[in-house]
């Protein structure tokens, strides 16, 4: 279809110069838009050196870019890919730093270290700290020592809590510019009192940054550190970078973080032509990131920026804008006797009369809310009736979003129950696991163990005949492991008495057993890295277990060159490593790919993954006031009730301690501020669910009754009401 503006969107297109926001509501096409201006000003404004930097979040925003833009150049007949650089923060700055090798303060042959690797080194660091520390480690605590619930705590503590915290407040240091032994002396001679939360977190930086330094690893944040560096401190450097961008443009803007808004400063360099599009109502990613929403309102209140509002989104139907509208109300009023303005006070706008594509007008009331007597009969009348959205013979798609992952575990348990089919959206563990493949690598290293047999068949060729498990284990009762793939006088079908050979299955049986000899003796012909591929061929791998076995085949590839005289099993040991590494390459295959639901099946996904997506039905369930706080006396995530009582937020402590050493600044309230702003972005959450849906709308919440039941959220409650209400009048209309 032709691209026809629509108010707002107009104004946008026109841009050819300077700084501008543009703030929009959901589904008002911030990405279409951008594509557009992008295209356009490839056409009209740039010389044949100069390009448009694009900078956004996800791996898939970066496909989606390339591609839209790559269309609207060629309906242009410009070439697809010139004239612009779609890049997240990270590629951003990985490219500044190879720009400048000499200068990098690591050794040339740097590596990446990925998250799980280096969540599990700084596990490791913790551990050696606490076991030098224990004492310290304890004054933390607020409980009885020698109670049950002490042990069970500080282990916890010890375990997890303790090194999550450390792990969010080293990215946090270098957000900061901040370095190891400096920021270590700093707290040292500071005047906070000894037993400071901040002081471990800044002791085991600086043995990691030390560790790092000397393994020639660099994390993701120090990609961003390092090259904010060079921008900063040698600014030729920056000019020569900046002059190849005559426009910079940044997609989602209200997850934007100090760093990267130092960087696309810089980068805009002296023209200054920036262009920031985002929804600050849909800020929902500062709990466990370091963005902060305050940069976009912040940058949208400038008096020297221009602002261009794009309002109009044919997304949902009007009932649903409504409710969204609605919530913006809401939060308006209800938070306005405290700090924080959860949404900010910007309306959805249906599109006007003769748009060639109007929002959804489906008959009668489609949005519904219902509190459950218990967690239970919620999640099944929500598998229930979701599996019948989907079960309509229509294109019509449908999801179910939860607030975390184990309720989206249960709703899947309930939908297969139903036999129903359910697609989980965004990557998921499981996706990058190589099991067939690792399983055939572990019994070609020990191929004397049986259970090394057992578990090839159990995951290569009984999963669709599972009769075959049967048939090995009463094989393998007769004889030794060894006898049956290599018997001395080969592998025959007169190996076995003719009674065996008559049962259900033998020829599938010997062809198993046939096709796991074949790969014992390639094992012993090929190097590692070729029997990889070899293996992934003879599986018949495809798709994106065929790319990550192939990945698979290049690590081993590096570890050989490395280690020349390493065989199978020594490579096979380095797997849980290897593992980190496929992992994060598989979760960017699977954003890359993108996601598109299938109308026949139930999509499932958190509030947060829903982001930038929609459906034409969606059910929110579980809004209980432990995922949707409002009160003090609600439970908060993030809070460690076995803390002392002025840590018990332990990051909100160390911020403000930190803050207090760098500024002299000194923060009363660090864990009631954290308090409110948890409380404002999941207010966003909800808003972010809500304008998901197109067509039907289903909120549902449950009452506490046991263990895991909770009470409704305080705004389900209005919500609730204001849903009943557009019943109501529909109930009415058809009355008369
Ligand atoms: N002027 C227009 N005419 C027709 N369709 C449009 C127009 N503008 C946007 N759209 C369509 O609206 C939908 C939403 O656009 P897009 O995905 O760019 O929105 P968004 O603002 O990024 O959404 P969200 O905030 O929810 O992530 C897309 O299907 C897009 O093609």
């Amino acid at each position: 279809m032709e691209f026809k503006p629509r108010p707002g969107q107009k104004e946008v297109l026109e841009y050819r110069g300077g700084e501008l926001a543009v703030p929009a509501v959901p589904g008002a096409g911030k990405t279409t838009v951008l594509a557009h201006l992008a295209a356009e000003l490839i056409a009209s404004e740039l010389n044949n050196n100069q390009k448009i930097l694009i900078v956004t979040y996800m791996n898939s925003a970066v496909a989606n870019f390339r591609r839209r833009i790559g269309d609207f150049l060629a309906s242009k007949g410009l070439p697809r890919s010139r004239g612009y650089s779609v890049k997240t923060l990270h590629s951003l700055a990985l490219g500044i730093i190879k720009e400048k090798p000499e200068a990098r303060l690591i050794n040339q042959e740097f590596e990446l270290i990925e998250a799980g690797r280096r969540y599990r080194w700084i596990k490791d660091l913790c551990r050696k700290w606490a076991g030098e520390n224990g004492e310290l480690l304890q004054q933390f605590f607020n409980l009885e020592k020698n109670s049950y619930q002490f042990d069970k705590y500080l282990k916890k503590w010890k375990e997890d809590d303790f090194p999550a915290y450390v792990a969010s407040m080293i990215s946090y240091f270098k957000l900061k510019l901040l370095e190891g032994d400096e920021l270590k002396n700093m707290v040292k001679y500071s005047n906070l009192k000894s037993a400071n939360i901040l002081y471990p977190a800044a002791e085991i930086f600086a043995e990691y940054e030390f560790r790092m330094a000397q393994a020639g690893l660099l994390d993701f944040d120090d990609l961003v550190q390092q090259s904010l560096k060079l921008l900063k401190e040698d600014p030729e450097f920056t000019e020569r970078i900046a002059s190849q961008y005559a426009f910079v443009f940044e997609d989602e803007a209200q997850d934007s973080n100090q760093a990267q808004e130092e960087m696309l400063y810089l980068l805009a360099g002296e023209n200054n032509n920036l262009v920031r599009v985002g929804d600050s109502n849909q800020a929902i990613t500062g709990t466990f990131t370091l963005s902060d929403p305050d940069i976009f309102r912040s940058y949208c209140k400038r008096e020297d920026v221009d602002v261009e509002t794009m309002a109009v989104s044919s997304r949902s139907s009007q009932d649903i804008i409504d409710l969204a509208n609605y919530l913006v109300d809401w939060s308006q009023k209800e938070f306005a006797e405290r700090e924080i303005e959860p949404l900010e006070k910007k309306y959805i706008q249906p599109t006007v009369k003769d748009d060639p594509a109007p929002n959804p007008d489906p008959e009668g009331y489609r949005i519904g809310s219902r509190a459950f007597k218990d967690w239970k009969t919620e999640k099944k009348f929500i598998a229930r009736q979701a599996l019948r959205k989907a079960g309509e013979n229509n294109n019509n798609t449908t999801a179910v979003l939860m607030p975390t992952g184990w309720q989206l575990e249960e709703i899947a348990g309930e939908i297969k129950k139903l036999g129903g089919e359910f697609q989980l959206a965004g990557s998921s563990s499981s996706d990058a696991f190589l099991t067939e493949l690792e399983v055939i690598l572990k019994f070609l290293t020990s191929p004397a163990s049986a259970d090394n047999l057992k578990l090839v068949f159990a995951e290569v060729f009984a999963k669709e005949k599972p009769k075959l498990n049967q048939l090995l284990e009463a094989a393998l009762a007769e004889r030794e492991n060894q006898e049956l793939i290599f018997p001395l006088s080969g592998l025959n079908r007169d190996n076995f008495e003719s009674e065996f050979r008559k049962r259900d299955k033998f020829d599938d049986f010997f062809k198993a057993l046939t096709r796991t000899q074949g790969w014992l003796e390639a094992s012993m012909d090929l190097p590692p890295d070729e029997l990889i591929l070899f293996l992934a061929e003879r599986i018949e791998l495809t798709g994106k277990k065929l790319a990550l076995a192939q990945n698979l085949a290049l690590e081993f590839g590096r570890l050989l060159n490395e280690n020349p005289a390493w065989r199978l099993d020594q490579l096979t040991a380095e797997l849980p490593e290897i593992r980190d590494r496929l992992r994060q390459f598989a979760e960017t295959l699977t954003e890359m790919e993108g996601f598109e639901a299938k109308p026949d099946q139930v999509t499932l996904s958190t509030l947060h993954k829903a982001k930038g997506m929609e459906w034409d039905t969606v059910f929110i369930g579980s809004l209980t006031s432990s995922h949707f706080q409002h009160d003090n006396d609600d439970y908060f995530m993030g809070e460690k009730f076995y803390l002392n009582e002025e840590i018990k937020n332990p990051k909100a402590s160390a911020r403000a301690e930190l803050e207090y050493i760098l500024n002299e600044k000194k923060e009363r309230n660090a864990d009631y501020k954290a308090r409110q702003e948890l409380i404002a972005e999941r207010v966003r959450l909800l808003y972010v669910g809500i304008t998901r849906a197109r067509k039907n709308l289903f909120l549902s919440t449950h009452q506490k009754k046991g263990k895991w039941d909770k009470d409704p959220a305080f705004m389900f409650i209005s919500l609730d009401n204001f849903i009943k209400e557009i019943v109501k009048k529909y109930q009415a209309e058809e009355a008369d």
